[in-house]
């Protein structure tokens, strides 16, 4: 390096440099300061935007397809069954009238729409052998135990001991039994 004050430059070099610092130097930072930020920014281009985030790899691309694929068969019978039986654990001791033809109309409507027509079909001979008796809770969740067990019969499942359906489908966990349904305080509630 050649020793200072032998190039003639050297003043202005010195002058630009001074400039140059004010210009893009915080003015509260020393010039040695290693945290030196730019006041402006002579260009006059935008920012350029960040660059993409990379695609997420293919495993987690696998997951996210999973929840949106359709339902299989069997995923739709349990989600069925987990409705129907917490629907018997909550079905009322009493029944109005109504509420016993509400069971008798979903059972029968199940057997028309359910989304397997297979199924559907079959349910419907299920019903026809075994009408809907849904005189109270009690009798109601045994009668669909009973159903099922005739559907897991004829799928080569294990049968379900029907005497312990309302510890494995109990009421729901309701403060102060919130999500009871109300019954029949009729006369005759088992008409
Ligand atoms: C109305 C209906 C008709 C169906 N018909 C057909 C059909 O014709 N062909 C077909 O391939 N699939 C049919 N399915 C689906 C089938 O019954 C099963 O839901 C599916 O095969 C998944 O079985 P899973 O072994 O997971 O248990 P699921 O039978 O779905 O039972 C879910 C859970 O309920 C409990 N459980 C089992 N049996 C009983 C019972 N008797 N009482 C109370 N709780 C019980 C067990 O804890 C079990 O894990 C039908 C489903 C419904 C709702």
């Amino acid at each position: 390096m050649a020793p200072s004050g032998s190039n003639p430059l050297e003043p202005v070099f010195q002058t630009v440099a001074a400039f140059s610092r004010r210009l893009l130097i915080a003015p509260d930072t020393a010039p040695d300061d290693h945290r030196l930020r730019p006041l402006l920014s002579l260009s006059l281009s935008p920012p350029a935007p960040p660059p993409p985030a990379p695609p997420p790899p293919p495993e987690v691309l696998k997951q996210k397809d999973a929840k949106v694929a359709p339902l299989t068969k069997e995923e739709v019978g349990r989600a069925t069954w987990m409705l129907l039986h917490t629907i018997a654990a909550q079905f009322p001791d009493e029944p109005t009238r109504q509420q016993k033809r509400d069971a008798k109309e979903l059972m029968a409507l199940l057997s028309r729409i359910y989304p397997c027509k297979e199924c559907a079909d079959h349910f419907k001979e299920v019903l026809k052998a075994n009408p809907v008796q849904a005189g109270s809770q009690a009798e109601f969740s045994q009668w669909l135990c009973y159903v099922h067990n005739v559907v897991n019969r004829s799928l080569g499942k294990t049968i379900f001991p029907c005497q312990r359906v309302n510890a494995r489908w109990g009421k729901l966990d309701c403060p102060d039994r919130a999500c009871d349904l109300e019954g029949s305080n009729d006369i005759m509630p088992n008409r």
